[in-house]
C-alpha cells in the first residue's frame, strides 16, 4: 500500500524540566495522535524523484520527509530509491508535530526493507530527527519522558472527538524553550500521572489537568495568543482544553465525531481561523 498516513498529535499535559547539560529539556508528556493527518505516497522507484503539495514546503535536505529517508538509507542496506508525494495539510509549526509525524511515516516504510533490524532500538534512535519522532512511528498514546525517547505505549484512549484550533500564525519550538529558558518554571508533574489514571478509567482527562509548561513562554513569543486562547475558552464552555506542544494549536476534547463538528462550526462563527474536527486515533488506525 503506497498510502501512509502521517497524523498529527496532542500533548495532553506537558512537564518540562529545565535545560541540561545535553542542551535539551527532559519532558514528561502523554501524547495521542489524531485522525487528521498528511498523506504520504511512498513506493520504491529506480531513482529518487520527491514532490511536496506545498512549494514553501520543498522537498528539499531540510525537509524532513527527506532527512528521514536520508537517516534510514544509512541504516539499512540496499534500501531502494523512493518515488514519494507529500500532501501536506498538518499546519506547519503549529505544535501538532506535523514534520515528525511525515519523518516517522517514511521510518515505517523503510522497515518493511529491514525486518533484521531491531525495532525498538530503530524507534529508539530515530529520536536523533526530532524528539516527536519515536512516538509518531509507534502512534497510538504513549507517556515519552526523557528526551522524547522513555516511550510508554498506553491503553488506547477512550474514543473521542477533538477540535485543532490555531490562530493561523506559526511558533517555532527553539525560540519557545528559549523563552521557557528565560522564565520557565516547571509545574510539579502530578497531573500527567492523573491523566493517565483519568484514561485508563476510560474519562477523558480533567482540564486542570491538561498543564502545559510551554504555554506562558509561548504566550510570551506571541502576545496575541492570550486574546485567542480566551475566545476558545470562552466558546468551550468546560470541555477539557489546552495548547498542543509548543503552541500555538490549542485543542478541545469532547464526546465524539459529531460533537467535534459542532464545535469547530461554533469556533469558526465566532471567528477562529482554522478549526479542524477530528477524532482520537489509536496505533492501528480506528478512531
Ligand atoms: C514541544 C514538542 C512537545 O512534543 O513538540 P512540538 O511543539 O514541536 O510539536 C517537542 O518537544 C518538540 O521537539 P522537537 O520536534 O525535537 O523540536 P524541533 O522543532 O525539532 O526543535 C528543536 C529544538 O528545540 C529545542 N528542544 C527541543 C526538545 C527538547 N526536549 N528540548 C529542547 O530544548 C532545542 O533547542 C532543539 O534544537
Ligand atoms: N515535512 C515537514 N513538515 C512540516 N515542517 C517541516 C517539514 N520538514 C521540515 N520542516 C520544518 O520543521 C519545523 C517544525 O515543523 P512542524 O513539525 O510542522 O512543527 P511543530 O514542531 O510545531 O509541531 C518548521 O520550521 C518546518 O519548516
Amino acid at each position: 500500500m503506497p498510502w501512509y498516513q502521517a497524523p498529527a498529535k496532542i500533548n495532553l499535559g506537558l512537564w518540562v524540566g529545565p535545560r541540561d547539560q545535553s542542551g535539551f529539556h527532559p519532558v514528561d508528556t502523554v501524547m495521542q495522535t489524531v485522525a487528521f493527518a498528511d498523506q504520504l505516497y511512498l513506493e520504491p522507484s529506480d531513482h529518487m524523484l520527491w514532490e511536496s503539495s506545498r512549494s514553501d514546503l520543498p522537498m528539499d535536505p531540510a525537509n524532513l520527509v527527506v532527512r528521514s529517508y536520508t537517516w534510514c538509507a544509512a541504516r539499512i542496506a540496499g534500501l531502494p530509491p523512493i518515488r514519494g508525494r507529500l500532501d501536506k495539510v498538518i499546519p506547519v509549526g503549529a505544535g501538532l508535530g506535523g514534520g515528525s509525524s511525515d519523518a516517522a511515516a517514511v521510518i515505517r516504510w523503510a522497515l518493511t526493507y529491514a525486518s533484521e533490524l531491531p525495532f525498538s532500538e530503530t524507534v529508539h534512535d530515530s529520536g536523533e530527527l526530532g524528539m516527536d519522532v519515536p512516538f509518531f512511528v509507534r502512534g497510538g498514546t504513549a507517556r515519552a519522558e526523557g528526551y522524547g525517547d522513555i516511550l510508554t505505549t498506553l491503553p488506547p484512549m477512550r474514543p473521542a472527538g477533538v477540535v485543532l484550533a490555531n490562530p493561523g500564525i506559526s511558533l517555532s519550538t527553539p525560540r519557545v524553550y528559549e523563552a521557557y529558558d528565560r522564565m520557565g518554571k516547571p509545574s510539579d508533574g502530578e497531573q500527567i500521572g492523573r491523566v493517565i489514571e483519568a484514561l485508563k478509567t476510560g474519562a477523558l482527562p480533567d482540564s486542570g489537568d491538561l498543564i502545559n509548561d510551554l504555554e506562558e513562554p509561548a504566550l510570551a513569543v506571541l502576545p496575541a495568543l492570550r486574546e485567542f486562547r480566551d475566545l476558545l475558552q470562552r466558546t468551550a464552555e468546560g470541555f477539557p482544553i489546552a495548547m498542543s506542544g509548543s503552541g500555538p494549536t490549542y485543542f478541545i476534547l469532547g464526546q465524539d465525531e459529531d460533537w467535534a463538528e459542532w464545535m469547530a462550526r461554533r469556533l469558526t462563527a465566532r471567528g477562529v481561523p482554522w478549526a479542524q474536527p477530528t477524532t482520537v486515533l489509536d496505533s492501528w488506525g480506528k478512531k
